[in-house]
């Protein structure tokens, strides 16, 4: 049922959403603004009309459909059975509500439908505009279901073309794969869903098998029947996904946009990186017993080059391209996209693939990117360009081209690169053609590069299915290479190089080892030194690049869905950095005289080792709270992994009677101590081996491990002060004994306990908790696990889900954040009951506090820009330490330990925000002081505080609504 005939574009039709009539228009600003923006651009509409080759007839479908708005598309996120779950509900409930509306204004609304191409109806789409399904009234009810998912990560508000690269990756649970460009995350989050894939399933059929050996009492929803195919061939770990996904992004502010949509996955496979990618840095991992002395570096299943481009695909969404689009963006990008691919390549296994895309429709920036990195790694004997057409059968694509043309800054097209070396022998070299390179061309017909086969690349145009414009190739690794230097290349612009440019080239160029280990990135400046010497490729580039890009305003073109503002942030840092680096300190370590080749890359900054490292973006060793370069970038707190022997680990092994077949020996925490202080994180030995293998050396790493348990002040002796993390419990729960064990079967039930926060249990409250009562009544203080358990009743649940429960001296609390617990109460119940919050008078204006912080507005499209609200909570940890001094709490900023504090309560510049302290006089190390702040009692984990202000009233509760494992 494809769309592209229905609304077909065509000038015909209802010539697009949203125009039909005349009448005031229900979305004004967006809308409006869209409309308002004149749809002309002479040399974009000359250079497609030319480059493309499509029909007269189908040229002006092409027009039409890229001048009007895009479909309003999201996708259910998350694991297959939840996802299908939040599914089902948009087509029980919403969509016969929406059925019923017939039109807004005059234009007619159709029901949201599947996108036909993309697996198990997880992606949908609708013609009625974002701003319609917003404000008009017959829609509340689905706009409110939108929001609320959305919030809670169960939809992803994307763009469906930008699903597709994930979606032809061939990704199997158990691979390594990285995502070069991943900001601000959405196809990073379909990746990272796929490492996973099956996870649940086989966890549930591990516990199962192992049930009678570990003693416990399988959970009726465990005992399900779960088909074959959808478990995957991921065993080695209990049926734990043991595959990884590294999402990286060279923009240090946009990475944190990109924890921010991956941490809803809570997945202990993930680490985002902040690097750029041209010079990817090789990570190391441990040595095998059978060879010790062996250096073995990651190498990668899959890749995904996601790159900048100028994002002429993007017009239905991006309207101001109409008028900002010029042909010297794409000669201004191609050298860093034939870069990324080219680093993309090397860091392959043998048989991986790299898959290449951009929202452009610009050859220089697609097929001429293919060529030239194919070219540069060895050509077609070493890296295929697999074909595409049995993927995705009901996606309208077109083969890629195999000749193009190239439009010069001043608008000029050139058929051959041949036309403008003769210009320039006559003109010279002139503004507008000083930037052609001879790889932006279609290979001559007797170069090798002629053989590509180019037809195997997809396009996608907008008017083909009613989408934006995309473009996406994929790569085969055939056998190892040493990819050719910019320099060599006959592809390059031999105007624009410079000496420097040979040094990146030669630390990019190096042949990886035969074990299948990867590049390390080392070279020697025989020169420069008596001995051969390792340059730290973050040294060199920002100047290399500078010298090679020699950039001009069109390199600072309007990269896709990223704003002017945003563009400015890589060059100033690219440009602080080439200064700080080039301070001696900052020079690496020289190798060892005689050494043949000492991988020393990305070495310890000096200091590291006494805890004094100073470097942007390195790990840091120290835990000093100075935590901000001059860019204001974050130091990240460095990734400490605990014994299973740990006392502490100990403590919570004990209370939780946790099966001895759950592995103890992946708990971390982050300060330079090594002591669980605040937060316990869990992460997969993948990640804990490359967290730990790479420490010191310079990789920036920003995020990494799942919350697995949170300190709690408990006063009451033999409570465990650790408590369990939502996001950290379908990892745990099946493990924790029965000791601590609750299981809910009753709808009711679960909708008093989201409905009410703290309900009582003293006073013979805790009959009012129906099935649930006794056992809460009688079970121990502390943190414990509710077991939302399926059943045939005509109050049970559907799907089994598992949350974190608080048993307090005198009441009870569900450790839900307060949108998941709306969520909650909207997905299951269809309720929107206001929550009641039984709190004490303080405790509770502190939550109002926090939920006023909860209405700030958050970026509603996963593609979208704005800074998450929590993205303040991403940023690293900042030690902070506190003291008494005549009865007032102060902050000693002076003082490295991790402060008991919910994350987001914390302090970060000297002040304080309203958190579980008592009335608080804020003190910074200079003895400035601060706004009295009017804040809670201090944290008595009781009744009267403690665990519930931290978890409802100031925050400190994240994660996901019902895990179900
Ligand atoms: C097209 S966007 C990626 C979109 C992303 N894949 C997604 O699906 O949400 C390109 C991203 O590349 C990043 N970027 C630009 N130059 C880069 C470089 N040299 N290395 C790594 N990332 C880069 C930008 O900050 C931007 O976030």
């Amino acid at each position: 049922m494809g769309r592209g005939n229905k609304r077909g574009g065509r000038g015909g039709g209802r010539g697009g959403r949203g125009r039909g009539g005349g009448g005031r228009r229900g979305g004004e600003d967006n809308r409006v603004s869209f409309e308002k923006v004149p749809k002309q651009n002479e040399k974009l509409e000359k250079y497609y009309n030319s480059v493309l080759r499509l029909s007269p007839e189908e040229k002006e479908e092409f027009w039409d459909a890229l001048k009007r708005e895009l479909p309003n598309s999201f996708r259910f996120a998350g694991s297959k059975g939840h996802a299908l779950a939040v599914q089902k509900l948009l087509i029980s409930r919403y969509i016969p509500e929406i059925s019923k509306i017939s039109h807004y204004d005059d234009t007619p609304v159709e029901p949201p439908q599947v996108v036909p191409w993309y697996p198990d109806d997880l992606a949908w789409w609708m013609t009625t505009p974002k701003n319609v399904v917003r404000r008009f009234p017959p829609f509340a009810a689905f706009q409110k279901y939108l929001v609320s998912e959305t919030s809670v990560g169960n939809i992803s508000r994307q763009e469906v073309v930008s699903m597709i690269p994930p979606l032809v990756m061939d990704l199997q649970p158990g691979m390594t794969v990285l995502d070069m460009c991943a900001a601000p995350g959405s196809k990073a989050a379909q990746l990272l869903e796929m490492v996973h894939r099956g996870e649940e399933a086989r966890m549930r059929k591990s516990l199962q098998d192992h049930a009678e050996e570990d003693g416990r009492a399988m959970s009726p929803g465990l005992g399900v029947k779960m088909e074959e195919s959808d478990m995957g061939d991921d065993w080695t770990d209990n049926g734990r996904a043991t595959g990884l996904l590294i999402a990286n992004d060279s923009d240090y502010k946009r990475s944190h946009m990109l924890i921010h949509q991956l941490k809803r996955l809570s997945s202990p496979n993930l680490i985002v990186t902040n690097h750029d990618a041209t010079m990817y840095p090789s990570i190391k991992l441990p040595a095998t017993p059978q060879n010790p002395a062996a250096n073995r570096y990651l190498k990668f299943d899959r890749i995904l080059a996601d790159v900048p481009c100028s994002g002429d695909g993007t017009t239905r969404k991006n309207v101001n391209l109409w008028q900002d689009w010029n042909p010297g963006n794409a000669l201004g990008l191609y050298v860093t996209q034939v870069r990324i691919l080219v680093r993309a390549l090397q860091m392959l296994k043998v048989g991986g693939r790299v898959v290449y895309s951009t929202c452009s429709m610009n050859p220089v920036e697609n097929e001429a990117v293919i060529a030239s990195a194919i070219e540069r790694c060895g050509g077609i004997e070493k890296v295929h360009l697999l074909p595409s057409d049995d993927k995705l059968p009901l996606l309208k694509r077109r083969p890629g081209l195999k000749s193009w043309s190239v439009m010069d800054k001043g608008g000029i097209m050139w058929f051959s690169y041949k036309d403008v070396e003769k210009y320039q022998e006559e003109h010279g070299v002139t503004p507008h053609t000083e930037r052609l390179a001879p790889g932006m061309f279609s290979p001559p017909e007797d170069s090798p590069g002629s053989k590509i086969p180019f037809e195997n690349c997809m396009r996608v145009y907008a008017h083909l299915q009613d989408t934006g414009g995309f473009f996406i190739a994929i790569l085969e690794k055939m056998s190892e290479f040493k990819a050719k230097p910019e320099s060599e290349s006959k592809n390059s612009n031999p105007k624009t190089s410079a000496p420097i440019t040979s040094i990146v080239d030669e630390i990019m160029s190096q042949p990886a080892p035969k074990d299948g280990g990867s590049v390390v990135p080392t070279i020697h400046v025989a020169n420069a030194l008596a001995e051969p010497r390792s340059l730290n490729p973050d040294e060199v580039a920002p100047v290399a690049r500078q010298n090679q890009e020699n950039p001009t305003p069109d390199a600072t073109v309007i990269t896709k869905k990223r704003s002017i503002d945003d563009l400015e942030d890589p060059e100033i840092d690219a440009v602080m950095q080439t200064k700080k680096l080039k301070t001696k300190d900052d020079v690496d370590v020289p190798a060892a005289a005689g050494e043949e080749s000492r991988e020393v890359h990305f070495p310890p900054p000096p200091g590291a080792q006494l805890g004094l490292t100073t470097r942007p973006g390195d790990m840091r060793s120290d835990s000093r709270p100075q935590n901000r370069n001059r860019a204001g970038q974050q130091f990240e707190e460095p990734f400490k992994y605990i014994p299973g022997d740990h006392p502490e680990v100990q403590v919570v092994e004990d209370f939780y009677k946790l099966s001895p077949r759950f592995p103890m020996d992946r708990f971390m925490v982050r300060n330079a101590m090594g002591e669980p202080a605040k937060t316990i994180y869990y992460t997969s030995t993948l990640i804990r081996d490359i967290l730990t293998e790479n420490e010191g050396k310079g990789l920036k790493f920003i995020h990494g491990g799942v919350k697995m348990f949170m300190r709690q002040d408990v006063q009451k002796e033999g409570v465990c002060k650790w408590r369990i993390q939502s996001e950290g419990m379908p990892i745990l729960e099946g493990y924790v004994g029965e000791e601590r064990i609750v299981r809910l079967y009753k709808k009711e039930t679960l909708r008093k306990l989201l409905i009410e926060m703290f309900p009582k249990l003293a006073d013979e409250g805790w009959r009012n908790l129906d099935e649930i009562g006794e056992r809460v009544r009688d079970i121990g203080m502390g943190c414990c696990v509710l077991r939302i358990e399926p059943s045939d009743d005509s109050d049970g649940f559907e799907e089994r889900m598992v949350l974190p429960l608080w048993r307090s001296l005198h009441s009870l609390n569900l450790m839900l954040a307060k949108e998941d617990r709306t969520a909650m109460l909207l997905r299951i119940f269809n309720d929107t009951t206001p929550l009641i919050n039984n709190q004490t008078g303080q405790t509770k204006k502190a939550a109002e506090v926090k939920d006023e912080e909860d209405e700030k507005p958050v970026a509603m499209d996963d593609d979208d820009e704005a800074l998450p609200k929590d993205a303040e909570e991403d940023m690293p940890d900042v030690a902070l330490g506190f003291k008494v001094e005549n009865g007032k709490v102060k902050v000693d900023t002076s003082i490295a330990i991790e402060s008991a504090a919910p994350v987001n309560d914390r302090p970060t510049d000297g002040t304080i925000k309203p958190g579980p302290y008592s009335s608080i006089v804020a003190e910074s190390k200079e003895g400035k002081d601060h706004t009295d702040v009017k804040a809670n009692k201090i944290n008595k984990g009781d009744d009267t505080g403690g665990p519930e202000q931290q978890l409802n009233g100031t925050g400190g509760v994240e994660g996901q609504v019902g895990s179900s494992v």
